[in-house]
């Protein structure tokens, strides 16, 4: 077989690849099995969203996350092995699907540069089961990619995962790749298809404002017999296009507009998906170094620098917003601490986003080699900065408060590599997109001293911010 140089074959040796691939066949011939093989090349620059744009289809499940701050977005598009769950123990299904697929991997290329080698991507629902019954997304999916695009400052890495069975043809899966290799080359100038028309769309509150303040005046009551201490406690607004969203358009205005947060969309591979904003990281691993956020307690950004000041002087002085972000630390170190690690607590400081501006405390623990991501994971979710305290507790109370599905908001959502690295964020800020329609969720945590008007404004601000982004 003839392959011709193409932009990137000096990165990629194809006849070391097919010798590879002849052998990993042979083999399952032998054994009558199948064998993933995770291919790994390093390629010109191509923008992350660019390749969500062209690659991704509605009948598959694709995954975007970016982090503008450490330079990195990622692209993954369609499966090659996926797993989706509708039970209890989410998280430890899924890190066994991890561990059982990791098993059966052979790397090709260059597995030290970053996002290398195979790495599966999550969504998880809120709670462990929906009471929606046809919410559009299982309470897990996790995914191994077929094709997957990552950026970390200007290094670009491509990933493409095949599994290799007696039945396929080498020669064809090489042909394929060289030719999208160069197809996505080709993009290497594009930016996202996007129309700049605005649409018009309408707007529907799920709660009106006075049944958002009267369940705040509830919880409030609630802590005061400390039936609980915190509550979280969110709300949803259903729009409603003249014609269908843009993903990319969302998403492109969402790292435009949100560049100090993480973007991310999955997808459910049925014309459905999540995207959002999101400030939080719940756990970041990375050389077994995990930081993870304690972000809770918030102010608007001012319209001017002296307003600006006034308000964070106001936040980080203000008795009622430390409360609030202390059950948050707290929590976080307390469930670190029961796994045998030695949280780090470093100093707090302010997090401003370009509309609101919270109490930010990282916390960091080095990870065993022993403790999976995913127990991590398991262990914090869902924090007080999402859910309340105490958890369980405040976890019944919202399902009695909202009227809607949480789904996939204010859950963790994210991916894990090989080795144990992983980012997972929590899914607040965000939108179930479906065609022309889209429902935008946020919430605000509740505490003794909580205002319901200035809880109601906060959740407002954060909708609109969302709302910006969309339409
Ligand atoms: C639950 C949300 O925000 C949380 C994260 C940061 C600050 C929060 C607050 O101050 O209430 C919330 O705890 C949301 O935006 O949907």
């Amino acid at each position: 077989m003839t392959i011709s140089p193409c932009r990137s074959s000096v990165f990629l040796d194809y006849k070391d690849l097919h010798q590879l691939l002849l052998a990993v066949q042979e083999k399952c011939y032998e054994n009558h099995s199948r064998q993933m093989v995770s291919i790994s090349i390093p390629i010109d620059f191509i923008d992350p969203l660019v390749v969500l744009d062209k690659y991704s289809q509605t009948n598959t499940l694709n995954f975007y996350f970016e982090n503008k701050s450490k330079g990195e977005a990622i692209a993954a598009i369609d499966a090659v092995s996926k797993l989706e769950i509708t039970s209890k123990h989410r998280f430890s299904q899924t890190e066994e699907f991890i561990k059982d697929c990791l098993q059966n991997v052979i790397n090709f290329g260059n597995t030290n540069q970053p996002f290398a080698g195979s790495h599966f991507f999550c969504s998880f629902g809120f709670f462990d089961q929906h009471y929606q019954l046809d919410y559009p997304f299982p309470s897990a999916t996790i995914f191994l990619p077929k094709l997957q695009v990552a950026v970390k400052n200007s290094a670009c890495c491509l990933v493409v995962n095949y599994l290799i069975h007696s039945r396929v043809n080498i020669h064809t899966i090489l042909r394929e790749l060289q030719t999208k290799i160069k197809n996505l080359q080709s993009l290497a100038n594009n930016s996202p298809n996007i129309e700049i028309s605005a649409a018009k769309f309408t707007k529907n509150q799920i709660n009106n404002s006075a049944t958002f303040k009267h369940s705040v005046l509830s919880a409030l009551e609630k802590i005061e017999s400390n039936h609980l201490t915190k509550i979280v406690l969110a709300d949803a607004l259903d729009v409603r296009s003249c014609k269908s969203f843009n993903l990319f358009k969302s998403l492109n205005n969402l790292r435009q507009l949100h560049p100090n947060c993480y973007i991310f969309s999955s997808s459910n591979g049925q014309g459905k998906n999540f995207i959002g904003a999101s400030p939080e990281r719940l756990i970041s691993i990375q050389n077994q170094q995990l930081i993870t956020d304690a972000l809770a307690g918030s102010a608007p950004r001012g319209k001017t620098p002296t307003e600006d000041a006034t308000n964070a002087n106001n936040l980080v002085n203000s008795s009622k917003e430390k409360h609030e972000h202390n059950l948050v630390i707290d929590f976080i170190t307390q469930r670190l601490s029961q796994l045998g690690l030695f949280p780090q607590v470093l100093a707090p400081r302010l997090r401003q986003l370009s509309n609101i501006q919270h109490l930010w405390t990282p916390i960091t623990a080095v990870v065993p080699p022993n403790i999976h991501p995913l127990k991590i994971v398991a262990q914090l979710h869902p924090t007080p900065a999402v859910a309340g305290a105490a958890r369980d507790i405040a976890c019944a109370e919202i399902r009695r408060y909202e009227s809607f599905e949480r789904g996939l908001y204010a859950a963790p959502l994210g991916w894990v590599d090989a080795k144990g690295n992983c980012e997972f964020i929590v899914g607040i800020r965000s939108a179930l997109i479906d065609g022309d329609r889209a429902r935008l969720y946020a919430g605000a945590g509740i505490v003794a001293g909580s205002d319901p008007d200035k809880e109601f404004a906060e959740v407002q601000l954060k909708l609109q911010a969302l709302l910006k982004a969309l339409v």
